[in-house]
């Protein structure tokens, strides 16, 4: 099994090192446009290997995408972050353009391999490799559910001095202030969480998640990466080992919960074929009117891109 990650920057380099340490596939290809960068990350990576004892290959390359030829699954990362003050958002005309100049490459190297997106903003990038790609919608696939749901899940933990572990959550919506954790759907070892904690704290858990990724930006002049990283190569394992994981993960919906032609986080089955399944959970009244506004909010920002595309 091949991997290929285009960005070598801090969510690239992560997600490689995280799929070489936990052995995922024999081999990573790691791209970036900036000369050296790939080549001095995969290498550094694979200097590891003797002292976290793994043999996963990690190689690096400039630019040059022949090296990538017949990867089973790509992830794509390359793009500006954001910076403290900016939104989302902010980035799509840059990131529109290397999304796509990027897909492009990819495609013509490895035309079966599942795309996973991670550049901003992600549910509209997801929409442009779509665009790009051609492919169906099962193969390509932007991460940004698992990152959201680990953070809900994080501050949970915190808050009820438990193992992280222990706590199960969904969280659907595009990946933007207007996602939508859902407390009802959240336990710990089975117990539903309105159980264990009171209503405003969990309200404040909930706010917290939402604006989780301007929180990090604004500690430290640009965006995560850890996590963020960690949670794409967990993409990439659950399609590699065909492990049929349920994972919230952006996805062209096409008529689940009364949506169409939208690209939103939603829950779904990850397996060898990419998404084998969308799940279609039964909201209530309010947990729907979220979606939709999330769903309206990323409407918008997919008819910048259109225009982008001159569509
Ligand atoms: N979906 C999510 O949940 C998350 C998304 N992100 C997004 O991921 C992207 C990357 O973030 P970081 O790694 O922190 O940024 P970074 O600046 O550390 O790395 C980005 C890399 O992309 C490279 N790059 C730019 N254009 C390229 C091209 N045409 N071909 C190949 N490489 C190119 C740059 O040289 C740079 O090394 C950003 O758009 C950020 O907003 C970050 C965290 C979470
Ligand atoms: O906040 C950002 O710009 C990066 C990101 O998507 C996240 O960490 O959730």
């Amino acid at each position: 099994m091949k991997v290929t990650v285009v960005g070598a920057g801090n969510v690239g380099a992560t997600c490689a090192d995280v799929l070489a340490y936990r052995e995922v596939v024999n081999e990573v290809i790691l791209v970036d446009i900036k000369e050296g960068l790939a080549e001095g990350k995969a290498l550094d990576i694979w200097e590891k290997a003797p002292i976290n004892v793994y043999d996963t290959r990690t190689v690096g390359v400039s630019n040059d995408y022949s090296k990538t030829a017949g990867s089973d699954v790509v992830v794509i990362t390359s793009g500006l972050p954001r910076k403290p003050g900016m939104s989302r958002d902010d980035l799509i005309e840059t990131n529109a353009g290397i999304v796509k100049s990027v897909t492009e490459n990819v495609i013509k190297y490895s035309p079966e391999a599942i795309v996973i997106i991670v550049s901003n903003p992600l549910d509209v990038m997801t929409y442009q490799a779509h665009l790009t790609s051609k492919f169906p919608r099962s193969k390509v696939m932007g991460m940004a559910g698992i990152l959201d749901t680990a953070r809900y899940r994080a501050f949970l933990a915190e808050a009820l001095n438990v193992s992280p572990k222990e706590i199960q959550a969904v969280l659907m919506g595009g990946h933007g202030d207007t996602m939508v954790p859902l407390p009802r759907y959240t336990t710990v070892a089975g117990i539903p969480v309105t159980e264990l904690i009171d209503s405003e704290k969990l309200d404040a858990i909930v706010q917290r998640t939402k604006t989780g990724g301007g929180e990090l930006v604004k500690l430290m002049g640009t965006s995560a990466w850890y996590a963020p990283g960690a949670a794409a190569a967990q993409m990439v394992e659950a399609i590699v080992k065909d492990q049929r994981r349920v994972f919230p993960v952006c996805v062209k919906l096409e008529g689940e919960y009364g949506i169409d032609n939208c690209y939103l986080g939603v829950p779904v089955i990850l397996g060898k074929n990419g998404i084998e399944k969308v799940i279609e959970l039964e909201l209530n009244e309010d947990e729907m009117a979220m979606l939709k506004e999330s769903e309206g909010h990323v409407r918008e920002v997919m008819s910048v891109l259109d225009k982008l595309n001159n569509k």
